[in-house]
């Protein structure tokens, strides 16, 4: 037994056990798992079994926008967050809601259950420091042991479902706790096993209930991603292996797909990949695109896109329309509606993205799409993200020195940072650095003072911890008057701004502040624009000056009258 779960643990960190004649042949296979009726691959071990002489399968084009509804059936993808699918009522609940909408045929989508995503990571973070003989002991696998043993008990089916996939989570564990060790691969391996269940309860019981519904794993379903393990990219190739096998088996025996959220194939380690934290919206406007749907609903707990987070101000209110700018600008800078890359799918495919909420059916939520009117439309949402880092930069050269600019970001290319929002002089510049992608890695000091270190070597630096980004989201052809509106909140309360940064044609203004004053800001900042009358007095002035508005996207491109 300690042999086997050794080899086994060599196993799944071991990117030899693909052969390297393998390599060569999975690249030209990746989306092997295309084939119309073709076989799952085996999911033992981290990684996937890859097949071959699949990849002329993958070959047909995306599907047209609705090309795929008149072929397969299929008109909209609903995506189901965590807390949509937290338990066995809720479960019944988005069934009674799947089936509410007889009129479409949809491709369903689901996280994993409630907080089990946060519970595995816990779960494996714990396994590398308990000791093997502890690792069944982890308080996390019983609550998520006990989380789906139970919903499946409620739900009257059969604990086979997932009762294979929970012994081996507790291998896997032992395997973490016997190695000392979680990668980055390891621990997308350990995630997955949160969708894989929540997909494969859910598809029983929409079979129970008689609407046939067939499950995916989307690492075998065409998903294939670079291996960035933890935050993998959607590769180009994904399309057509989705559209091709959704569409293949929907001939061969319709059924409603239910296809596991927030997972992929790595193109080069066949491994199992994740799309970073919320990725399961990313799934749902893959498919979206890749079918050429009509419409790609995610349904969250919320009204909606707010204007804030409402955890931040409970005064938030939904925002009716969006464009895919606004709500990718909102998702970058820190909204956690949504996935920061999911519009990009729903852009490119022409795809209108409805953000709704699953507690509230009825309540109209939030349409993205590519225009909309913003004759209206000042600011539209308030995002924070709290805990950056800000880094002020004077060059040492004298003024007029060219290429300050390319050595400063050069140095932070060659050392992996991604940088948020600029503003820059000639011989100044001022940054703020993405947390969540420093974060997530360990040396986080370490890599700050390589930066401070590396920069020292050419300019006078000082690092600025304990800041917020507040971004205004908004109208840029209002922005003057965001900014005269914003910056006279901020004064009388008593807010010094550190840096500000607005891109010519970008819908977003940020405006850095201390963490200790950003939640009280964001708070002024909503009450002034969006519950004083603020927009009436706008319009009151516009009419008073006879100011014609013109229909224009939020990124300032005119549209017409
Ligand atoms: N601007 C915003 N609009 C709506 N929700 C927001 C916003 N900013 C943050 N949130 C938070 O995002 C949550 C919904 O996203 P998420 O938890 O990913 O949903 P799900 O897990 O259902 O997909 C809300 O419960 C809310 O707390
Ligand atoms: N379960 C994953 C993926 C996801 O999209 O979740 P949610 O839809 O609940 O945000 C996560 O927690 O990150």
């Amino acid at each position: 037994m300690v042999a086997a779960l050794r080899l086994a643990a060599v196993a799944w960190d071991s990117p030899t056990a693909v052969s390297a004649s393998r390599l060569g042949r999975e690249r030209a296979s990746l989306c092997a798992a295309a084939r119309p009726g073709g076989q799952c691959c085996a999911r033992r071990g981290l990684v996937l079994r890859c097949q071959s002489g699949g990849g002329a399968a993958a070959t047909a084009a995306t599907l047209k926008k609705g090309e795929a509804a008149d072929a397969a059936g299929f008109t909209v993808v609903m995506k189901f967050g965590g807390s949509s699918v937290s338990s066995a009522a809720r479960m019944r609940e988005m069934a009674d809601l799947i089936l509410s909408f007889p009129e479409e045929r949809p491709v369903v989508v689901l996280s994993a259950m409630g907080k089990t995503t946060n519970n595995l990571l816990l779960a494996g973070e714990k396994a590398v420091s308990c000791g093997a003989p502890k690792a069944s002991e982890i308080n996390e696998l019983a609550v998520i042991k006990e989380l789906h043993l139970r919903t499946i008990d409620e739900l009257g089916l059969d604990s086979s479902i997932v009762s294979g996939f929970l012994d081996e989570l507790e291998q896997l564990l032992k395997g973490v706790a016997m190695m000392k060790e979680l990668t980055l691969r390891t621990r997308d391996y350990l995630v997955s096993f949160g969708e894989c269940m929540s997909t494969r309860i859910f598809a029983a019981y929409l079979n129970k209930l008689g609407k046939k519904a067939r499950q995916y794993d989307a690492f075998d379903l065409g998903f294939i991603t670079t291996d960035d393990f933890t935050n993998a990219d959607i590769l180009e190739a994904t399309y057509p292996a989705v559209a091709k096998r959704l569409h293949g088996d929907w001939i061969d025996d319709p059924a409603i797909p239910v296809v596991t959220g927030f997972l992929g194939k790595g193109w080069k380690s066949c491994a199992v990949t994740t799309l970073g934290r919320g990725g399961s919206d990313l799934t749902a406007t893959t498919i979206g695109k890749a079918l050429g749907l009509r419409e790609i609903q995610v349904w969250k707990d919320v009204d909606g896109v707010l204007t804030c987070d409402p955890n931040i101000y409970a005064n938030a209110v939904p925002v009716p329309y969006l464009t895919f700018d606004e709500a990718a600008e909102l998702a970058y800078f820190g909204a956690q509606v949504l996935h920061p890359q999911s519009m990009r799918p729903a852009r490119e495919g022409g795809i209108p993205v409805r953000v709704k909420n699953s507690y509230n059916r009825h309540a109209p939520g939030t349409v993205i799409t590519k225009t909309r009117d913003m004759r209206k439309s000042i600011l539209t949402s308030i995002v924070l993200k709290s805990n950056i880092t800000m880094l002020d930069i004077v060059s040492t050269r004298m003024l007029g020195q060219y290429g300050f600019l390319a050595k400063v970001f050069s140095i932070f290319e060659d050392l992996g940072i991604s940088v948020d929002s600029v503003a820059t002089s000639e011989v100044s510049i001022s940054l703020t650095l993405d947390p969540s992608k420093l974060w997530s890695r360990e040396l986080i000091q370490q890599e700050l003072d390589n930066v401070v270190e590396e920069l020292e070597k050419i300019a006078v630096v000082h690092l600025l911890q304990h800041r917020s980004i507040i971004s205004l989201i908004g109208n840029v052809q209002r922005s003057s008057l965001i900014l005269e509106k914003a910056f006279n909140v901020l004064r009388r309360n008593g807010v010094n701004v550190q840096m500000i940064s607005q891109g010519a044609s970008k819908v977003n203004i940020s405006l850095v502040v201390n963490d200790s004053e950003a939640k009280q800001c964001v708070q002024a900042l909503h009450s002034a624009f969006f519950e004083n009358g603020f927009l009436s007095e706008v319009e009151e002035a516009d009419l008073a000056q006879n100011r014609v508005p013109v229909l224009v996207s939020s990124n300032g491109a005119i549209n017409g009258n």
